[in-house]
């Protein structure tokens, strides 16, 4: 599981999935990956779809992870009932907006995430003991995509329940005035900011690299959560790549 292998520290490589498409989604599942972001932010993604897309990948021994639009309270409780038990929030800027998430997240008395006695994610009444249980099977990867994020990611990294630190490389570099350059120096630094402070709290921390070069780089500095590609960028530049091969 994705949550474990990153507490031993190990690596788990991902993919994108951003075509919001039941099936491709479940022929990357197959791709051996340790885990998929199923993309609900920036994916013409919705509640239903994202659940279809839960269903291929369960019957893979892979990880989804859901990345919601923010970090709305509603649509954790709507994600989660779903069966998402992986978030990724988009965004998050300090530790007291991830402890508000943790807690959107966690049933009372710790949180305030909204009981409901059957849903998929407890295979509909089905799992005993889901409600008391279900913290212990939840990651929380928060995104740090700003200087303010930061600034603040000790402070984020140190919050309980919030398990990874995940670098947005494009916005953070976009809110770094080096828009869709991630490998400027001072973004580099922020990057290699961010990891530290995940790992000075015992956290671990990811990022998306679709170039292998990066991502390389990445997984010797320490990045564990690490996306290699998309299903979007491997068609697109796929069938770009062949058509011009023709045409040479
Ligand atoms: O800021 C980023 O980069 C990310 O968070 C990843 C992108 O949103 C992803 O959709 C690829 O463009």
């Amino acid at each position: 599981m994705l949550k474990a292998t990153l507490r031993e520290g190990k690596p788990c490589i991902g993919l994108w999935c951003s075509l919001a498409s039941t099936l491709a989604t479940e022929i990357v599942a197959g791709s051996g990956a340790g885990w998929l972001l199923v993309d609900g932010e920036h994916s013409p993604n919705d509640l239903r779809s994202v659940m279809a897309q839960l269903q291929v990948i369960a019957a893979f021994p892979c990880e989804a992870a859901v990345r919601l639009p923010s970090d709305d309270p509603v649509l954790i409780k709507q994600f989660m009932d779903a069966g998402a038990r992986s978030l990724m929030i988009p965004n998050v800027r300090t530790a007291a907006q991830a402890r508000d998430i943790v807690a959107a997240m966690t049933y009372a008395p710790d949180g305030f995430r909204g009981f409901s006695v059957g849903h998929r994610a407890n295979q509909f009444g089905r799992i005993a003991g889901y409600h008391q249980k279900a913290r212990e099977n939840q990651l929380l990867a928060v995104q740090i995509e700003c200087r303010t994020g930061v600034a603040n990611a000790r402070e984020i990294a140190a919050v309980d329940g919030v398990d990874v630190l995940f670098v947005g490389p494009g916005d953070l570099s976009t809110n770094m005035d080096a828009m869709g350059n991630p490998g400027a120096d001072h973004v580099q630094q922020a990057i290699a900011a961010v990891r530290q402070a995940a790992a000075g709290a015992g956290k671990a921390s990811g990022i998306l690299a679709p170039a292998k070069a990066d991502a390389d780089r990445y997984l010797r500095d320490g990045f564990t959560m690490v996306a290699v590609g998309s299903d979007l960028g491997l068609l697109a530049r796929g069938a770009d790549n062949l058509i011009a091969s023709f045409s040479r």
